[in-house]
């Protein structure tokens, strides 16, 4: 029967889709996939999501109560995933038969993952990253696209943009871009994948401007094109680019934004929204940080805050502090040096508007205090 079903899709070229992740953003991608292949002839019905296996204060393990309740009861709770995504904590499991693998966990945990999945994949399989942040290596930044096709042998594209996971949860309208590198065909499997009518896709060939764009959260155009020269200035203007730093430094994020003269001011367009949603995970911490004058660290704030949920902006502030130092690029970057010293707690918060023309040698010498 499993050899009959296998045969038939193949030559169908019906797709099997695993999520590799289900964090919040995770659970979220795997409800909006789930509602496409039921939609879609070209792929398989059922979603499989692989879930890094915990216990719960009730005792029962996290993927038998998805499946029981359809629900991620700890990093998405309240929202029905759709019967067709099954949760399945064996990974090599929930890989083995995927034809498109989205990669969605926290980027610190990637490289393990990947070097698990070395030869347990299908060979026609193409992937798609979610996540954001890079990797350092001695040579240099190695962004997750790259770290996952270099691991596993396969092309992977990205996607990133100007969304968060609770909001797109509860079918507020969102955007995203996918970023490819030659084969605009799976470039459109994949918005096909993922585009519904409050979740609007689109792509670019360009797949580094993308995922730089979502992990810097988009303000350094000038770093992005010194580890990049084929990043694309176009790019900065897609969903990834601009749209992605509003939705991310905003607290209320059902907002129209209107061009009055030179400024951009904000319409909230959905109260009850606002009312129940407070933005991003990094904006929210780092609120908490900077109201706390830098006193209770990000860890602390992100182990209390987000109950499990991970920040991914604090690790890749160290991880651009390194890439730039490694270069000798810090003079260049000034306002990302403080980011990462005030992550640190080198610096109190208020270093940001400060210290942000200088290197944190000049900083720490307070010349401009
Ligand atoms: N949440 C959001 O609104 C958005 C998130 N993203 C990105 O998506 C990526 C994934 O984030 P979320 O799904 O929100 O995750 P999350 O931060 O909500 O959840 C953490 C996840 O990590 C898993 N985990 C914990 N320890 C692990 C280990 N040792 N090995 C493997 N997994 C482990 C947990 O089971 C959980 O699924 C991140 O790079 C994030 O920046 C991108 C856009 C929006
Ligand atoms: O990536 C985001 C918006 O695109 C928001 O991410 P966080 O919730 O992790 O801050």
């Amino acid at each position: 029967m499993h050899i009959y079903f296998r045969i038939n899709r193949v030559i169908r070229s019906i797709y099997d889709v695993t999520v590799v992740g289900s964090g919040n953003w995770g659970s979220v991608a795997a409800k909006l996939i789930a509602s496409n292949t039921l939609k879609l002839s070209s792929f398989h019905d059922e979603v499989r999501m692989w879930v890094f296996e915990e216990t719960l204060p009730s005792g029962e393990k996290l993927t038998e109560v998805i499946n029981k309740t359809n629900e991620n009861v700890k990093y998405l709770p309240g929202i029905k995933l759709g019967k067709n995504v099954v949760a399945d904590p064996d990974l090599e499991n929930a890989v083995r038969d995927a034809t498109m693998l989205v990669f969605v966990t926290p980027h610190q945990f990637m490289e393990g993952i990947c070097k698990r999945l070395v030869g347990k994949i299908r060979s026609d399989a193409e992937a798609i990253s979610l996540i954001k942040g890079m990797e350092v290596k001695r040579d240099g930044p190695r962004m997750i696209s790259s770290l996952i096709s270099e691991h596993l042998g396969i092309n992977c594209c990205v996607l990133m943009g100007a969304n968060i996971a609770n909001e797109i949860a509860l079918e507020q309208f969102s955007e995203a871009t996918v970023g490819y590198r030659k084969n605009k065909e799976i470039a459109d499997k994949w918005v096909k994948l993922f585009h519904t009518s409050y979740f609007m896709v689109s792509c670019v060939q360009d797949v580094e401007g993308v995922e730089l764009c979502g992990t810097l959260k988009n303000v350094m155009k000038a770093l992005s094109k010194l580890l990049f020269p084929s990043v694309k200035d176009t790019t900065f203007f897609e969903s990834c680019g601009v749209a992605d730093l509003i939705t991310t430094c905003c607290k209320y994020n059902q907002c129209i934004y209107v061009l009055n003269g030179t400024n951009y001011s904000p319409i909230i367009t959905n109260k009850q929204a606002c009312r129940s949603l407070v933005g991003g995970r990094n904006r929210r911490c780092a609120e908490a940080f900077a109201k706390n004058g830098g006193k209770r660290s990000f860890d602390e704030l992100e182990t209390e805050m987000l109950q499990g949920q991970k920040l991914q902006g604090v690790s890749t502030a160290k991880e651009v502090h390194e890439v730039l130092s490694h270069r000798g690029w810090l003079e260049q970057f000034p306002l990302f040096s403080t980011v990462h010293e005030i992550c640190c707690g080198r610096l109190p918060p208020n270093a940001i508007v400060v210290y942000s023309e200088q290197t944190p040698d000049q900083s720490r010498g307070g010349s401009r205090i």
